[in-house]
C-alpha cells in the first residue's frame, strides 16, 4: 500500500549542504555559505516527487546530535521528533552527509537512522571528494547503514532525481528495520562511524591520507595546543637569534654614517638635527627591520600553509571559555600586525556584543610597533645567554611579553562579558582549509609589503614626530652648566609628567618618551635615542648605541616596568580613532583608553615594586 509522503525534512551536520540541496529540490533561494551555522531556523518549501505529487520539504539547522546544545539544534530535534508546534512530523528524512567528512558526519547519522523513520542518505559534495583524491563506495555505505545512499552534488543539481526516487521508495509501504541500533552511546557511535567511513573508502590518495594524519596530530586536544605553543616559542627565539647579525650590521651602518657626518660637516644646528634627530632617532627604529621581517615570515608561513586556521580551531574552546567566539580569532590575529586592520576586521562578527568585546581587547595583542620597544629594552637589559638547550633568555622574555598581552586580553574579555558587555557567546566551528605548500613568490610579496609598511612609517610619522621632539629638546638652549634636556621645552613637560609616573619607576627620559609615542609606539625608541643624543655634549657619545646608554642609565626594575607599561598602554591614537569610528561614538573608545591606561599603570607599578623587592 502506498502512503503519500507529505512532509520530508533535511537533516545532517552543519555545512553538509542541506540548504544547497533544499534550494536545488525546491527552487528556493535559501542562504547558503561555506561555514557552519548558516541556517538557524526551519524553512519549508515544496518539492516534486517522482509521482508528480508535491511534498513539503523542511530545511533544518545543522546539528551534531539530538541532545540539543544550542537553540538552533533544539529546533532540529523538535521538528524531527514531531514536537514542534504547528509543524507536522516528517514522514521521511533526507540525511545529508559531506563525503569529505564522512567519519564525523556518520556519528549523527546513526542517531537519525535509529529513529526508525524512512531515511535516505545524500552523499553530498562528491565533486570535492573526487577533486581531493577520495573515491567512496556508496554501496558499501548503504550496506553498513541499511538505508539507500545516493551520491549528490547539490550545487550542480546532480543526483536529485535519483534522490527523490529513492525517497519515494523508502517511504513506500513497509516499516523499515534500522540496521543501526539505538542503544549505542556517543563514544560507541564514534567508533562505528570510523569503521563505516573506512569501509566506504575505495581509494584515497597518499596526500589526502597524509593531510588527515597531520590533522589528527595538530588538532588533537592535548597535542595540538602543546605544538602551537612550542611553535610560537620557536618563532620568538628566531626573532632574536636570527635577526642579531642583520640588526648589528644595520646598527653599524647607521653609526658609520653618523661618524662620517660628524667628521665631514662643521658643527652646526643642521648637523645636530641630522645626527641627533634623523640618525640617532629614526635610525634606532629602522634597525629593527630584521626582527619585523622574521616575525612576519613565520606568520605568513602559518597562514599560507593552512596551519593558522587550525590554530584558530584550537583556540575556539579557549575563546568560548572567555565568552568570545572563534570568529574573533582572525581580527585578534591581524592585531598582531596592527590593531587598526584588526579592529576593522571585526566587521565580520555578526553578534554586536562579541564584536564590541573584540574591539576593546584588540589593542592588547602585541602589534609590530611594540617590537622595536621590546627589542631595544631586552637587548639592553636581558643578557643574551641560554637558559636551556637552544632556549635563549632574550627570546623567552619576548615570548612572555606576547603571552602577557594575550592573557591580559582574555581576562579582560572574561570580565567584560560578565559586566559591561554581558551576553551569551555564540558557538562557531571553523571549516578547515586544505594544507598547502606556501608559494615562495606569495611569501616574498607578503614580506615586502610588511617591510615597506614599516619603513614608510619610519620615513613619515616616526621621522616627523622625532624631528619635532628634537626641536623641543634643543630649545631653548641651556646655559653653561645646565642640563640641555631639563632646560628645553620638552624637558619641562617631561618633568611635569615625571611626577605622575615616578611611583611606577619611570624617570624623566622615560616620561618624555611616552608622549610622542602616542603617535606611534616605535617613537618611544627614537625619542629615547634622540634624548640621549641631545643630552650628551660629547660627539663620541652621540654615536654610542642606544642599548649601551640605556643599560648605563636605567636599573633593571625600571626597564621591566617600562616593558610592562607597553604591554597594555593604549600608546596609539590611531587605534582610538578607529575604535571610535567602528563603535559610532566616544563612549567605548573613552572606556578603552581609560581601562588600558589603568591596566598599564598598575602592571608597570606592580612589576617595578616586585622587581625592587626581589632585589633585581
Ligand atoms: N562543491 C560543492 N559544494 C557544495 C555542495 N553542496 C553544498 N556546497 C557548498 O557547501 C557550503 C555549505 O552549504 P549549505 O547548504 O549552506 O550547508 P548547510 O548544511 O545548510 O549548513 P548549515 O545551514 O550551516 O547547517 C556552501 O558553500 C555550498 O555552496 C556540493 O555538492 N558540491
Ligand atoms: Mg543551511
Amino acid at each position: 500500500m502506498t502512503r503519500p509522503i507529505q512532509t520530508v525534512a533535511l537533516v545532517g551536520n552543519p555545512n553538509a549542504g542541506k540548504s544547497a540541496l533544499f534550494n536545488a529540490l525546491t527552487g528556493a533561494r535559501q542562504k547558503i555559505a561555506n561555514y557552519p551555522g548558516v541556517t538557524v531556523e526551519r524553512k519549508s518549501g515544496r518539492m516534486t516527487l517522482p509521482s508528480g505529487e508535491l511534498a513539503e520539504l523542511i530545511d533544518l539547522p545543522g546539528s551534531y546530535s539530538l541532545d540539543a546544545a544550542s537553540p538552533d539544534e533544539e529546533v532540529t530535534r523538535r521538528v524531527i521528533l514531531g514536537e514542534q508546534q504547528g509543524q507536522r512530523r516528517p514522514d521521511a528524512l533526507i540525511l545529508v552527509l559531506d563525503a569529505n567528512n564522512l567519519e564525523q558526519h556518520l556519528v549523527f547519522a546513526q542517531e537519525i537512522i535509529a529513529l526508525g523513520l524512512p531515511v535516505v542518505a545524500a552523499l553530498n559534495m562528491v565533486d570535492l571528494a573526487k577533486r581531493d583524491g577520495l573515491i567512496l563506495d556508496a554501496k558499501a555505505l548503504e550496506n553498513a547503514l541499511g538505508i539507500p545512499v545516493v551520491e549528490t552534488v547539490a550545487v550542480r543539481r546532480k543526483g536529485l532525481t535519483e534522490l527523490s526516487t529513492a525517497l519515494a521508495k523508502a517511504a513506500d509501504g513497509h516499516e523499515i528495520e534500522p540496521a543501526i541500533s539505538d542503544d549505542l552511546d556517543m563514544a560507541e557511535r564514534r567508533i562505528s562511524a570510523r569503521a563505516m567511513a573506512k569501509a566506504a573508502i575505495l581509494s584515497e590518495t597518499r596526500q589526502r591520507r597524509l593531510h588527515r594524519g597531520l590533522d589528527k596530530v595538530l588538532l588533537n586536544p592535548w597535542a595540538g595546543p602543546v605544538i602551537l605553543v612550542a611553535l610560537l616559542f620557536v618563532i620568538f627565539q628566531a626573532v632574536f637569534a636570527w635577526a642579531t647579525p642583520f640588526a648589528d650590521a644595520l646598527d653599524g651602518a647607521v653609526m658609520a654614517i653618523s661618524d662620517w657626518v660628524v667628521a665631514t660637516f662643521p658643527s652646526n644646528i643642521l648637523r645636530d638635527a641630522i645626527t641627533e634627530g634623523l640618525l640617532a632617532g629614526v635610525g634606532s627604529v629602522v634597525v629593527f627591520l630584521p626582527q619585523i621581517v622574521i616575525l612576519f615570515f613565520f606568520i605568513l608561513l602559518m597562514e599560507a600553509s593552512g596551519y593558522m586556521a587550525r590554530a584558530a580551531f584550537l583556540m575556539d574552546r579557549m575563546m568560548a571559555f572567555v565568552g568570545l567566539s572563534g570568529r574573533s580569532f582572525i581580527p585578534l590575529l591581524s592585531s598582531f600586525a596592527c590593531a587598526i586592520p584588526g579592529i576593522m576586521a571585526t566587521r565580520s562578527i555578526a553578534d554586536p556584543k562579541d564584536r564590541l568585546t573584540t574591539i576593546l581587547i584588540a589593542p592588547m595583542m602585541t602589534c609590530s610597533a611594540r617590537l622595536p620597544v621590546y627589542a631595544v629594552i631586552i637587548a639592553a637589559f636581558i643578557p643574551a645567554r641560554s637558559v636551556g638547550p637552544g632556549i635563549g633568555l632574550q627570546g623567552l622574555v619576548l615570548f612572555a611579553l606576547y603571552i602577557a598581552g594575550i592573557v591580559g586580553a582574555m581576562l579582560v574579555a572574561l570580565i567584560l562579558r560578565r559586566s559591561a558587555v554581558k551576553g551569551d557567546s555564540s558557538g562557531f566551528i571553523m571549516e578547515l582549509p586544505r594544507y598547502q605548500m606556501p608559494r615562495l613568490r606569495d611569501l616574498a610579496i607578503g614580506l615586502w609589503q610588511r617591510a615597506w609598511i614599516f619603513l614608510r612609517r619610519a620615513g613619515t610619522i616616526i621621522f616627523s614626530v622625532t624631528v619635532v621632539l628634537w626641536l623641543l629638546l634643543s630649545f631653548p638652549q641651556a646655559g653653561p652648566g645646565e642640563d640641555q634636556v631639563d632646560a628645553s621645552i620638552a624637558g619641562h613637560i617631561a618633568n611635569g609628567l615625571a611626577v605622575v609616573v615616578e611611583p611606577i619607576g619611570f624617570n624623566r627620559d622615560m616620561a618624555l618618551a611616552l608622549i610622542p609615542a602616542m603617535a606611534a609606539r616605535e617613537v618611544a625608541v627614537s625619542s629615547l635615542a634622540t634624548t640621549y643624543a641631545v643630552a650628551s655634549d660629547d660627539e663620541e657619545k652621540t654615536a654610542q648605541a642606544l642599548e649601551d646608554r640605556l643599560a648605563g642609565d636605567w636599573t633593571l626594575p625600571m626597564a621591566l616596568s617600562f616593558l610592562a607599561w607597553f604591554v597594555f598602554a593604549p600608546q596609539c591614537l590611531s587605534t582610538i580613532a578607529v575604535a571610535k569610528r567602528e563603535t559610532n561614538g566616544w563612549k567605548w573608545p573613552a572606556f578603552m583608553l581609560a581601562y588600558l591606561f589603568a591596566l598599564a599603570y598598575l602592571s608597570a607599578g606592580a612589576t617595578y615594586w616586585i622587581a625592587l623587592s626581589a632585589g633585581l
